[in-house]
Protein backbone atom coordinates (compact mmCIF):
# COMPACT_ATOMS: atom_id res chain seq x y z
CA UNK A 1 0.00 0.00 0.00
CA UNK A 2 1.57 3.59 -1.03
CA UNK A 3 2.06 5.88 2.00
CA UNK A 4 0.92 9.43 2.36
CA UNK A 5 2.61 11.83 4.99
CA UNK A 6 0.05 14.80 6.32
CA UNK A 7 2.62 17.58 8.20
CA UNK A 8 0.07 20.05 8.65
CA UNK A 9 -3.27 19.97 9.95
CA UNK A 10 -6.12 18.58 7.43
CA UNK A 11 -9.47 18.52 7.79
CA UNK A 12 -10.70 14.47 8.45
CA UNK A 13 -12.99 14.30 5.65
CA UNK A 14 -9.51 14.63 3.58
CA UNK A 15 -7.63 11.81 5.83
CA UNK A 16 -10.43 9.84 5.35
CA UNK A 17 -10.27 9.99 1.49
CA UNK A 18 -6.77 9.11 1.67
CA UNK A 19 -7.38 6.21 3.62
CA UNK A 20 -9.16 4.47 0.86
CA UNK A 21 -5.74 3.37 -1.11
CA UNK A 22 -3.24 4.36 0.99
CA UNK A 23 -1.55 4.24 4.75
CA UNK A 24 -2.05 7.52 6.31
CA UNK A 25 0.36 8.78 8.71
CA UNK A 26 -0.12 12.86 10.27
CA UNK A 27 2.88 14.21 12.00
CA UNK A 28 2.24 17.87 12.37
CA UNK A 29 5.13 18.87 14.17
CA UNK A 30 8.26 17.89 12.07
CA UNK A 31 11.10 20.02 11.95
CA UNK A 32 12.63 20.54 8.47
CA UNK A 33 15.42 18.04 9.44
CA UNK A 34 12.73 15.28 10.64
CA UNK A 35 10.79 15.93 7.18
CA UNK A 36 13.80 15.22 5.15
CA UNK A 37 14.93 12.38 7.59
CA UNK A 38 11.29 10.89 7.06
CA UNK A 39 10.51 11.77 3.48
CA UNK A 40 12.07 8.67 1.68
CA UNK A 41 9.38 6.59 2.94
CA UNK A 42 6.34 8.41 1.06
CA UNK A 43 4.81 8.30 -2.11
CA UNK A 44 2.85 11.30 -1.21
CA UNK A 45 3.23 14.35 0.96
CA UNK A 46 -0.16 16.61 1.83
CA UNK A 47 0.57 20.14 3.11
CA UNK A 48 -0.30 23.65 4.25
CA UNK A 49 1.41 26.55 3.70
CA UNK A 50 3.46 25.38 7.87
CA UNK A 51 5.27 22.99 6.34
CA UNK A 52 8.33 24.22 3.84
CA UNK A 53 9.24 21.47 1.04
CA UNK A 54 12.91 22.86 0.03
CA UNK A 55 14.82 21.27 -2.90
CA UNK A 56 16.37 19.32 -0.11
CA UNK A 57 12.85 17.50 0.98
CA UNK A 58 12.43 16.75 -2.60
CA UNK A 59 15.71 15.23 -3.51
CA UNK A 60 15.22 12.87 -0.21
CA UNK A 61 11.74 12.02 -1.59
CA UNK A 62 13.21 9.04 -3.89
CA UNK A 63 9.36 7.53 -3.89
CA UNK A 64 7.46 10.59 -3.97
CA UNK A 65 5.14 10.78 -7.14
CA UNK A 66 2.46 14.13 -5.69
CA UNK A 67 2.85 16.59 -3.45
CA UNK A 68 -0.86 17.67 -2.28
CA UNK A 69 -1.01 21.82 -1.23
CA UNK A 70 -4.22 21.62 0.61
CA UNK A 71 -4.73 25.59 -0.62
CA UNK A 72 -4.05 28.01 -3.01
CA UNK A 73 -0.34 28.77 -2.67
CA UNK A 74 2.73 26.98 -3.62
CA UNK A 75 5.27 29.19 -2.56
CA UNK A 76 6.42 27.42 0.00
CA UNK A 77 7.17 24.60 -2.34
CA UNK A 78 10.14 24.07 -4.54
CA UNK A 79 7.82 23.83 -7.63
CA UNK A 80 11.08 23.85 -10.37
CA UNK A 81 12.90 20.72 -7.96
CA UNK A 82 9.73 18.79 -8.14
CA UNK A 83 8.56 19.26 -11.97
CA UNK A 84 12.22 18.32 -12.79
CA UNK A 85 12.18 15.50 -10.46
CA UNK A 86 8.62 14.05 -12.13
CA UNK A 87 6.84 14.71 -8.89
CA UNK A 88 2.96 16.28 -9.45
CA UNK A 89 2.19 19.09 -7.40
CA UNK A 90 -1.49 20.13 -6.62
CA UNK A 91 -3.33 22.88 -4.80
CA UNK A 92 -7.21 23.81 -4.25
CA UNK A 93 -7.25 27.10 -6.86
CA UNK A 94 -10.86 28.07 -5.62
CA UNK A 95 -11.45 25.79 -2.57
CA UNK A 96 -10.47 28.50 0.14
CA UNK A 97 -11.58 31.73 -2.09
CA UNK A 98 -14.81 32.66 -0.07
CA UNK A 99 -12.63 32.37 3.07
CA UNK A 100 -10.36 34.50 2.25
CA UNK A 101 -12.72 37.07 0.92
CA UNK A 102 -14.44 36.93 4.05
CA UNK A 103 -11.61 37.43 6.44
CA UNK A 104 -10.28 40.31 4.17
CA UNK A 105 -14.04 42.09 4.88
CA UNK A 106 -13.60 40.98 8.03
CA UNK A 107 -10.35 42.85 8.49
CA UNK A 108 -12.12 45.87 7.01
CA UNK A 109 -14.91 46.18 9.33
CA UNK A 110 -12.83 45.06 12.90
CA UNK A 111 -10.35 47.91 11.59
CA UNK A 112 -12.73 50.74 11.21
CA UNK A 113 -14.48 49.91 14.70
CA UNK A 114 -11.53 49.33 16.36
CA UNK A 115 -13.22 45.85 17.20
CA UNK A 116 -10.04 43.89 18.36
CA UNK A 117 -8.75 46.59 20.86
CA UNK A 118 -12.33 47.79 22.45
CA UNK A 119 -12.29 43.87 22.81
CA UNK A 120 -9.38 43.73 24.62
CA UNK A 121 -10.45 46.56 26.79
CA UNK A 122 -13.78 45.22 27.45
CA UNK A 123 -12.04 42.09 28.98
CA UNK A 124 -9.56 44.28 31.06
CA UNK A 125 -12.67 45.80 33.02
CA UNK A 126 -12.03 48.89 31.19
CA UNK A 127 -15.62 50.81 29.46
CA UNK A 128 -14.22 53.55 27.49
CA UNK A 129 -16.57 54.43 24.56
CA UNK A 130 -14.99 57.65 23.25
CA UNK A 131 -11.45 56.54 22.64
CA UNK A 132 -13.12 53.49 19.89
CA UNK A 133 -15.29 56.14 18.05
CA UNK A 134 -15.22 54.31 14.40
CA UNK A 135 -15.70 55.29 10.60
CA UNK A 136 -18.30 53.72 7.95
CA UNK A 137 -17.56 52.11 5.04
CA UNK A 138 -20.88 53.45 3.45
CA UNK A 139 -19.81 55.77 0.35
CA UNK A 140 -16.16 55.17 1.00
CA UNK A 141 -13.86 54.14 -2.06
CA UNK A 142 -12.37 50.50 -2.17
CA UNK A 143 -9.31 50.20 -4.16
CA UNK A 144 -8.90 46.31 -5.01
CA UNK A 145 -5.36 45.41 -6.10
CA UNK A 146 -5.52 42.62 -8.34
CA UNK A 147 -9.42 41.63 -9.09
CA UNK A 148 -8.74 37.45 -9.38
CA UNK A 149 -11.10 34.80 -7.53
CA UNK A 150 -10.83 36.47 -4.22
CA UNK A 151 -10.47 40.09 -5.22
CA UNK A 152 -14.06 39.52 -7.33
CA UNK A 153 -15.76 38.29 -4.06
CA UNK A 154 -14.62 41.21 -2.20
CA UNK A 155 -15.92 43.65 -5.07
CA UNK A 156 -19.26 41.94 -5.35
CA UNK A 157 -19.64 42.58 -1.33
CA UNK A 158 -17.82 45.72 -1.19
CA UNK A 159 -20.38 46.96 -3.66
CA UNK A 160 -23.47 45.89 -1.77
CA UNK A 161 -22.39 47.54 1.43
CA UNK A 162 -22.45 50.69 -0.85
CA UNK A 163 -18.91 51.04 -1.45
CA UNK A 164 -17.49 52.64 -4.57
CA UNK A 165 -15.07 50.61 -5.79
CA UNK A 166 -11.70 51.18 -7.97
CA UNK A 167 -9.29 48.23 -9.05
CA UNK A 168 -6.05 48.15 -10.39
CA UNK A 169 -5.21 44.64 -12.12
CA UNK A 170 -3.02 44.92 -15.70
CA UNK A 171 -4.63 41.64 -16.97
CA UNK A 172 -8.29 41.85 -16.10
CA UNK A 173 -10.43 42.97 -18.93
CA UNK A 174 -12.77 46.02 -18.51
CA UNK A 175 -15.70 44.05 -19.17
CA UNK A 176 -14.98 42.05 -16.30
CA UNK A 177 -13.89 44.87 -13.94
CA UNK A 178 -17.65 46.57 -14.91
CA UNK A 179 -19.33 43.34 -14.55
CA UNK A 180 -18.17 43.59 -10.92
CA UNK A 181 -18.62 47.61 -10.54
CA UNK A 182 -15.36 48.35 -10.69
CA UNK A 183 -13.46 51.24 -12.33
CA UNK A 184 -10.00 50.06 -13.32
CA UNK A 185 -7.52 52.63 -13.06
CA UNK A 186 -3.71 53.10 -12.71
CA UNK A 187 -2.45 52.46 -9.31
CA UNK A 188 -1.58 55.89 -8.78
CA UNK A 189 -4.49 57.15 -9.18
CA UNK A 190 -5.62 54.39 -6.80
CA UNK A 191 -3.34 54.96 -4.38
CA UNK A 192 -4.72 58.72 -4.33
CA UNK A 193 -8.31 58.03 -4.44
CA UNK A 194 -8.86 55.07 -1.94
CA UNK A 195 -10.19 55.36 1.41
CA UNK A 196 -9.38 51.57 1.88
CA UNK A 197 -6.92 49.59 -0.42
CA UNK A 198 -6.69 45.57 -0.23
CA UNK A 199 -4.31 43.33 -2.13
CA UNK A 200 -5.30 40.29 -4.23
CA UNK A 201 -2.34 39.38 -5.91
CA UNK A 202 0.44 36.96 -5.85
CA UNK A 203 3.59 37.71 -4.48
CA UNK A 204 6.25 38.36 -7.26
CA UNK A 205 9.26 40.10 -7.98
CA UNK A 206 7.10 42.97 -9.16
CA UNK A 207 5.10 43.21 -6.60
CA UNK A 208 7.42 42.52 -3.71
CA UNK A 209 7.52 45.89 -1.76
CA UNK A 210 4.93 47.41 -3.91
CA UNK A 211 3.52 49.26 -1.04
CA UNK A 212 6.29 50.71 0.25
CA UNK A 213 7.31 54.18 1.34
CA UNK A 214 6.83 56.17 -1.74
CA UNK A 215 3.32 54.51 -2.05
CA UNK A 216 2.22 54.77 1.23
CA UNK A 217 3.01 58.93 0.56
CA UNK A 218 0.60 58.80 -2.05
CA UNK A 219 -2.73 57.79 0.11
CA UNK A 220 -4.43 59.74 2.38
CA UNK A 221 -3.88 60.19 5.82
CA UNK A 222 -7.21 58.83 6.53
CA UNK A 223 -6.55 55.96 4.20
CA UNK A 224 -6.36 52.21 5.41
CA UNK A 225 -4.75 49.26 3.89
CA UNK A 226 -5.79 45.10 4.16
CA UNK A 227 -3.38 42.60 2.93
CA UNK A 228 -4.72 39.24 3.12
CA UNK A 229 -2.59 37.95 -0.02
CA UNK A 230 1.00 37.40 1.01
CA UNK A 231 3.63 38.73 3.04
CA UNK A 232 6.12 41.06 1.58
CA UNK A 233 3.90 42.68 -0.56
CA UNK A 234 3.54 45.70 1.96
CA UNK A 235 7.03 46.93 3.16
CA UNK A 236 6.57 46.20 6.63
CA UNK A 237 8.80 48.72 8.27
CA UNK A 238 7.70 51.59 5.83
CA UNK A 239 4.28 50.51 7.18
CA UNK A 240 4.73 50.39 10.86
CA UNK A 241 6.82 53.83 10.54
CA UNK A 242 3.85 55.52 8.79
CA UNK A 243 1.25 54.51 11.26
CA UNK A 244 3.30 55.49 13.96
CA UNK A 245 3.90 59.14 12.35
CA UNK A 246 -0.15 59.16 11.31
CA UNK A 247 0.71 59.54 8.04
CA UNK A 248 -2.34 56.52 7.35
CA UNK A 249 -4.89 55.79 9.43
CA UNK A 250 -4.98 51.88 9.76
CA UNK A 251 -3.68 48.24 8.88
CA UNK A 252 -5.03 45.03 8.86
CA UNK A 253 -2.91 42.12 8.27
CA UNK A 254 -3.21 39.07 7.51
CA UNK A 255 0.21 38.00 6.40
CA UNK A 256 3.87 38.93 7.20
CA UNK A 257 7.33 38.77 5.66
CA UNK A 258 8.27 36.43 8.09
CA UNK A 259 5.85 33.64 9.24
CA UNK A 260 5.79 33.08 12.53
CA UNK A 261 5.98 36.72 13.15
CA UNK A 262 9.06 37.71 14.75
CA UNK A 263 10.02 40.69 16.37
CA UNK A 264 8.74 42.92 14.62
CA UNK A 265 7.61 47.22 15.13
CA UNK A 266 4.17 46.38 13.85
CA UNK A 267 3.57 45.01 17.24
CA UNK A 268 4.25 48.10 19.64
CA UNK A 269 1.31 49.72 16.97
CA UNK A 270 -1.89 51.06 19.11
CA UNK A 271 -5.81 50.08 17.85
CA UNK A 272 -5.07 51.21 14.18
CA UNK A 273 -3.41 47.67 13.71
CA UNK A 274 -5.28 45.02 13.40
CA UNK A 275 -3.58 41.26 12.78
CA UNK A 276 -4.33 38.00 12.21
CA UNK A 277 -1.89 35.07 12.36
CA UNK A 278 -2.89 34.04 8.48
CA UNK A 279 -6.24 32.93 9.47
CA UNK A 280 -7.57 33.48 5.75
CA UNK A 281 -8.50 30.16 4.60
CA UNK A 282 -9.32 29.02 8.46
CA UNK A 283 -12.81 28.59 8.04
CA UNK A 284 -14.27 24.99 8.83
CA UNK A 285 -16.22 25.24 5.07
CA UNK A 286 -12.67 26.11 3.33
CA UNK A 287 -11.30 23.45 5.20
CA UNK A 288 -13.26 20.76 3.85
CA UNK A 289 -12.75 21.97 0.32
CA UNK A 290 -9.52 22.04 0.30
CA UNK A 291 -9.14 19.21 1.84
CA UNK A 292 -11.41 17.16 -0.15
CA UNK A 293 -10.08 18.80 -3.46
CA UNK A 294 -6.42 17.93 -2.92
CA UNK A 295 -7.15 14.51 -1.03
CA UNK A 296 -9.23 13.28 -3.82
CA UNK A 297 -6.08 14.35 -6.38
CA UNK A 298 -3.95 12.53 -4.19
CA UNK A 299 -5.95 9.53 -4.33
CA UNK A 300 -6.04 9.64 -8.60
CA UNK A 301 -2.36 10.13 -9.12
CA UNK A 302 -1.82 7.14 -6.73
CA UNK A 303 -4.12 5.25 -8.21
CA UNK A 304 -2.63 6.21 -11.83
CA UNK A 305 -5.52 8.16 -12.90
CA UNK A 306 -4.64 12.36 -13.96
CA UNK A 307 -5.12 15.05 -11.41
CA UNK A 308 -7.15 17.82 -12.24
CA UNK A 309 -5.67 20.53 -10.36
CA UNK A 310 -2.20 20.19 -11.31
CA UNK A 311 0.35 22.82 -11.20
CA UNK A 312 3.29 21.67 -12.98
CA UNK A 313 2.31 18.60 -15.65
CA UNK A 314 -0.31 19.14 -18.16
CA UNK A 315 -3.37 16.77 -17.67
CA UNK A 316 -3.66 15.04 -20.90
CA UNK A 317 -4.01 11.36 -21.53
CA UNK A 318 -0.13 10.03 -20.67
CA UNK A 319 1.02 9.33 -24.19
CA UNK A 320 0.21 12.52 -26.00
CA UNK A 321 1.95 13.98 -22.90
CA UNK A 322 4.97 11.77 -23.65
CA UNK A 323 4.88 12.83 -27.15
CA UNK A 324 3.87 16.52 -26.72
CA UNK A 325 5.86 17.46 -23.60
CA UNK A 326 8.99 19.04 -25.10
CA UNK A 327 6.51 21.29 -27.85
CA UNK A 328 4.52 22.15 -23.96
CA UNK A 329 7.88 23.07 -22.70
CA UNK A 330 8.56 25.18 -25.92
CA UNK A 331 4.80 27.19 -25.53
CA UNK A 332 5.09 27.47 -22.36
CA UNK A 333 8.51 29.64 -22.15
CA UNK A 334 7.53 31.26 -25.29
CA UNK A 335 4.03 32.21 -23.64
CA UNK A 336 5.99 32.96 -20.54
CA UNK A 337 8.44 35.37 -22.84
CA UNK A 338 6.04 37.38 -25.12
CA UNK A 339 3.34 38.23 -21.85
CA UNK A 340 6.58 39.92 -20.58
CA UNK A 341 7.81 41.70 -23.83
CA UNK A 342 4.08 42.44 -24.25
CA UNK A 343 3.65 44.49 -20.88
CA UNK A 344 0.11 45.33 -19.37
CA UNK A 345 -2.78 43.35 -20.22
CA UNK A 346 -3.07 41.18 -23.54
CA UNK A 347 -6.01 41.26 -25.90
CA UNK A 348 -5.29 38.32 -28.20
CA UNK A 349 -2.97 35.66 -28.70
CA UNK A 350 -2.04 34.34 -31.99
CA UNK A 351 -0.58 31.22 -32.35
CA UNK A 352 0.74 29.17 -35.66
CA UNK A 353 2.30 25.96 -35.72
CA UNK A 354 4.72 25.95 -38.20
CA UNK A 355 5.98 23.01 -40.77
CA UNK A 356 5.94 19.31 -39.14
CA UNK A 357 4.42 20.59 -35.77
CA UNK A 358 1.37 22.09 -38.23
CA UNK A 359 0.27 18.56 -38.56
CA UNK A 360 0.02 18.14 -34.55
CA UNK A 361 -3.21 18.39 -31.98
CA UNK A 362 -2.94 21.59 -31.44
CA UNK A 363 -5.32 22.08 -28.19
CA UNK A 364 -2.36 21.40 -26.18
CA UNK A 365 -0.56 23.73 -27.45
CA UNK A 366 -2.45 26.37 -26.88
CA UNK A 367 -3.10 25.51 -23.54
CA UNK A 368 0.19 25.50 -22.85
CA UNK A 369 1.19 28.93 -24.64
CA UNK A 370 -1.90 30.49 -22.60
CA UNK A 371 -0.23 28.94 -19.18
CA UNK A 372 2.90 30.27 -19.89
CA UNK A 373 1.29 33.76 -20.89
CA UNK A 374 -1.10 34.09 -17.43
CA UNK A 375 1.83 32.22 -14.72
CA UNK A 376 3.68 35.59 -15.43
CA UNK A 377 0.37 36.73 -13.78
CA UNK A 378 -1.20 34.17 -11.93
CA UNK A 379 1.75 32.36 -11.01
CA UNK A 380 0.99 28.68 -9.86
CA UNK A 381 -2.72 29.74 -9.70
CA UNK A 382 -2.99 28.84 -13.69
CA UNK A 383 -2.50 25.74 -14.54
CA UNK A 384 -3.56 23.11 -17.87
CA UNK A 385 -7.09 22.61 -16.46
CA UNK A 386 -7.98 26.37 -16.14
CA UNK A 387 -5.59 27.99 -18.68
CA UNK A 388 -8.28 28.65 -21.04
CA UNK A 389 -10.84 29.18 -18.70
CA UNK A 390 -8.63 31.97 -17.36
CA UNK A 391 -7.62 33.77 -20.54
CA UNK A 392 -11.39 33.81 -21.83
CA UNK A 393 -12.60 35.35 -18.22
CA UNK A 394 -9.97 38.16 -18.80
CA UNK A 395 -11.23 38.94 -22.29
CA UNK A 396 -7.96 37.46 -24.26
CA UNK A 397 -8.89 36.41 -27.86
CA UNK A 398 -7.03 33.47 -28.76
CA UNK A 399 -6.73 32.55 -32.30
CA UNK A 400 -4.60 29.28 -33.74
CA UNK A 401 -3.25 28.97 -37.39
CA UNK A 402 -1.28 26.61 -38.42
CA UNK A 403 1.11 26.77 -41.69
CA UNK A 404 3.05 23.51 -42.73
CA UNK A 405 4.65 25.02 -45.34
CA UNK A 406 7.44 27.29 -42.66
CA UNK A 407 10.39 25.10 -42.96
CA UNK A 408 13.46 27.21 -41.34
CA UNK A 409 13.07 24.47 -38.54
CA UNK A 410 11.28 21.22 -38.88
CA UNK A 411 8.78 22.29 -36.25
CA UNK A 412 8.34 25.58 -35.22
CA UNK A 413 5.57 27.80 -32.70
CA UNK A 414 5.11 31.65 -33.54
CA UNK A 415 3.31 33.50 -30.94
CA UNK A 416 2.51 36.71 -31.48
CA UNK A 417 0.66 38.88 -28.24
CA UNK A 418 -1.66 41.92 -29.09
CA UNK A 419 -1.59 44.07 -25.79
CA UNK A 420 -2.69 47.33 -24.44
CA UNK A 421 1.32 48.41 -24.56
CA UNK A 422 1.69 47.36 -28.39
CA UNK A 423 2.02 43.87 -30.36
CA UNK A 424 5.02 41.34 -30.04
CA UNK A 425 5.81 37.93 -31.67
CA UNK A 426 8.43 35.34 -30.71
CA UNK A 427 8.64 31.77 -32.53
CA UNK A 428 10.84 29.19 -31.01
CA UNK A 429 12.23 25.75 -32.03
CA UNK A 430 13.75 22.42 -30.67
CA UNK A 431 16.78 21.51 -30.90
CA UNK A 432 17.13 17.67 -31.17
CA UNK A 433 14.55 16.03 -29.10
CA UNK A 434 13.70 18.71 -26.19
CA UNK A 435 16.41 21.69 -25.88
CA UNK A 436 14.38 24.77 -26.57
CA UNK A 437 15.57 27.24 -28.92
CA UNK A 438 14.34 30.93 -29.24
CA UNK A 439 14.54 31.58 -33.11
CA UNK A 440 12.79 34.59 -33.10
CA UNK A 441 12.35 37.92 -31.57
CA UNK A 442 9.63 40.72 -33.44
CA UNK A 443 10.43 39.03 -36.20
CA UNK A 444 13.94 39.53 -35.91
CA UNK A 445 16.03 36.00 -36.72
CA UNK A 446 17.65 34.99 -33.59
CA UNK A 447 19.19 31.66 -32.16
CA UNK A 448 19.45 31.67 -28.19
CA UNK A 449 18.33 29.39 -25.52
CA UNK A 450 16.23 30.46 -22.67
CA UNK A 451 17.78 31.18 -20.02
CA UNK A 452 16.11 32.66 -16.08
CA UNK A 453 17.31 36.73 -16.17
CA UNK A 454 17.13 37.90 -20.15
CA UNK A 455 17.34 41.06 -21.50
CA UNK A 456 15.82 42.31 -24.96
CA UNK A 457 16.44 45.77 -26.83
CA UNK A 458 15.23 46.88 -29.89
CA UNK A 459 17.70 49.62 -31.33
CA UNK A 460 19.28 50.59 -34.27
CA UNK A 461 21.83 48.76 -36.11
CA UNK A 462 24.78 50.86 -36.17
CA UNK A 463 28.55 50.60 -34.45
CA UNK A 464 29.23 50.87 -30.59
CA UNK A 465 25.97 50.27 -29.56
CA UNK A 466 26.75 46.58 -28.16
CA UNK A 467 29.55 47.65 -26.41
CA UNK A 468 28.02 50.65 -24.75
CA UNK A 469 25.28 48.36 -23.31
CA UNK A 470 28.28 45.56 -22.40
CA UNK A 471 29.65 48.76 -20.56
CA UNK A 472 26.68 49.65 -19.12
CA UNK A 473 25.78 46.41 -17.42
CA UNK A 474 29.09 46.20 -16.45
CA UNK A 475 29.27 49.40 -14.23
CA UNK A 476 26.48 47.23 -12.56
CA UNK A 477 28.20 44.89 -11.90
CA UNK A 478 25.72 42.47 -14.42
CA UNK A 479 27.84 39.38 -15.79
CA UNK A 480 26.63 38.64 -19.40
CA UNK A 481 25.97 34.63 -19.80
CA UNK A 482 25.70 35.30 -23.96
CA UNK A 483 25.29 37.86 -25.99
CA UNK A 484 23.33 37.59 -29.96
CA UNK A 485 21.89 40.37 -32.35
CA UNK A 486 19.56 39.59 -35.15
CA UNK A 487 18.94 42.10 -37.84
CA UNK A 488 17.26 41.73 -41.53
CA UNK A 489 19.31 44.53 -43.22
CA UNK A 490 22.47 45.90 -42.56
CA UNK A 491 22.02 49.26 -40.24
CA UNK A 492 18.31 48.89 -40.44
CA UNK A 493 16.99 48.13 -36.89
CA UNK A 494 18.10 44.94 -34.95
CA UNK A 495 17.23 42.90 -31.66
CA UNK A 496 19.72 41.93 -28.97
CA UNK A 497 19.36 39.50 -26.63
CA UNK A 498 21.38 39.20 -23.33
CA UNK A 499 21.47 36.04 -21.26
CA UNK A 500 22.64 37.38 -17.74
CA UNK A 501 23.46 36.13 -14.63
CA UNK A 502 21.62 37.31 -11.97
CA UNK A 503 18.19 39.29 -11.87
CA UNK A 504 18.87 43.03 -13.42
CA UNK A 505 18.60 46.21 -11.17
CA UNK A 506 15.24 47.73 -11.36
CA UNK A 507 17.21 51.88 -12.56
CA UNK A 508 19.73 49.52 -15.38
CA UNK A 509 16.31 49.83 -17.91
CA UNK A 510 16.27 53.49 -17.60
CA UNK A 511 19.96 54.04 -18.10
CA UNK A 512 19.56 51.35 -20.94
CA UNK A 513 17.33 53.55 -22.83
CA UNK A 514 18.94 56.66 -22.61
CA UNK A 515 21.97 55.01 -25.02
CA UNK A 516 21.33 56.86 -28.15
CA UNK A 517 20.07 54.12 -30.74
CA UNK A 518 17.94 52.05 -28.28
CA UNK A 519 14.38 52.34 -28.82
CA UNK A 520 13.07 49.95 -26.72
CA UNK A 521 14.15 47.51 -23.57
CA UNK A 522 12.57 44.69 -21.85
CA UNK A 523 14.36 42.68 -18.89
CA UNK A 524 12.67 39.45 -18.97
CA UNK A 525 12.67 36.16 -16.11
CA UNK A 526 11.72 32.84 -17.12
N1 LIG B 1 -4.58 34.82 3.68
C1 LIG B 1 -4.87 33.61 3.22
O1 LIG B 1 -5.01 32.66 3.96
C2 LIG B 1 -5.05 33.41 1.74
C3 LIG B 1 -5.99 32.47 1.27
C4 LIG B 1 -6.13 32.27 -0.09
C5 LIG B 1 -5.35 32.99 -0.98
N2 LIG B 1 -4.44 33.89 -0.50
C6 LIG B 1 -3.64 34.71 -1.41
O2 LIG B 1 -4.50 35.70 -1.99
C7 LIG B 1 -3.97 36.14 -3.24
C8 LIG B 1 -5.05 36.18 -4.30
O3 LIG B 1 -5.56 34.88 -4.52
P1 LIG B 1 -6.65 34.59 -5.69
O4 LIG B 1 -7.09 33.18 -5.49
O5 LIG B 1 -7.63 35.69 -5.79
O6 LIG B 1 -5.68 34.64 -6.95
P2 LIG B 1 -6.07 34.87 -8.48
O7 LIG B 1 -4.97 34.26 -9.26
O8 LIG B 1 -7.47 34.42 -8.76
O9 LIG B 1 -6.02 36.47 -8.63
C9 LIG B 1 -4.84 37.21 -8.58
C10 LIG B 1 -5.04 38.45 -9.45
O10 LIG B 1 -3.91 39.31 -9.31
C11 LIG B 1 -3.67 39.90 -10.60
N3 LIG B 1 -2.28 40.37 -10.63
C12 LIG B 1 -1.14 39.66 -10.80
N4 LIG B 1 -0.07 40.47 -10.75
C13 LIG B 1 -0.55 41.72 -10.51
C14 LIG B 1 0.06 43.00 -10.35
N5 LIG B 1 1.39 43.13 -10.42
N6 LIG B 1 -0.73 44.06 -10.12
C15 LIG B 1 -2.08 43.93 -10.05
N7 LIG B 1 -2.73 42.76 -10.23
C16 LIG B 1 -1.96 41.67 -10.44
C17 LIG B 1 -3.97 38.80 -11.59
O11 LIG B 1 -4.30 39.30 -12.87
C18 LIG B 1 -5.19 38.13 -10.94
O12 LIG B 1 -6.40 38.67 -11.46
C19 LIG B 1 -2.82 35.18 -3.53
O13 LIG B 1 -1.61 35.80 -3.13
C20 LIG B 1 -3.08 33.99 -2.61
O14 LIG B 1 -1.91 33.25 -2.31
C21 LIG B 1 -4.28 34.11 0.83
O1 LIG C 1 -2.51 30.02 -0.10
C1 LIG C 1 -3.42 29.71 0.64
O2 LIG C 1 -4.29 28.86 0.33
C2 LIG C 1 -3.58 30.43 1.94
O3 LIG C 1 -2.51 31.25 2.21
C3 LIG C 1 -3.95 29.55 3.10
O4 LIG C 1 -2.87 28.95 3.75
P1 LIG C 1 -3.17 27.84 4.89
O5 LIG C 1 -3.69 26.65 4.19
O6 LIG C 1 -1.85 27.56 5.54
O7 LIG C 1 -4.16 28.42 5.82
Amino acid sequence: MPKVLVSDPIDQVGIDILSQVAQVDVKTDLSPDDLIHIIPDYDALMIRSGTRVTQAVIAAGNQLKIIGRAGVGVDNVDVLAATRKGIVVVNSPEGNTIAAAEHTLAMMMAMSRYIPAANQAVKSNKWDRKHFTGVEVYKKTLGIVGLGKIGAHVATVARAMGMKLLAYDPFISHERAEQLGCRIVEMDVLLQQADYITLHIPKTAETTHLINAAAIARMKPTARIINCARGGIIDEAALAEALKEGKIAGAALDVYEQEPLGESPLRSLGKEMVMTPHLGASTEEAQVNVAIDVAEQIRDVLLGLPARSAVNIPGLRPDLLEQLRPYLQLAETLGNLVAQLAGGRVESLTVRLQGELATNQSQPIVVAALKGLLSHALQERVNYVNASLEAKERGIRVIETRDASIKDYSGSLHLSAKGSLGEHSVTGALLGDSEIRITSVDEFPVNVPPNRYMLFTLHRDMPGIIGKIGSLLGSFNVNIASMQVGRKIVRGDAVMVLSIDDPLPERILEEILKVPGIRDAYTVTL
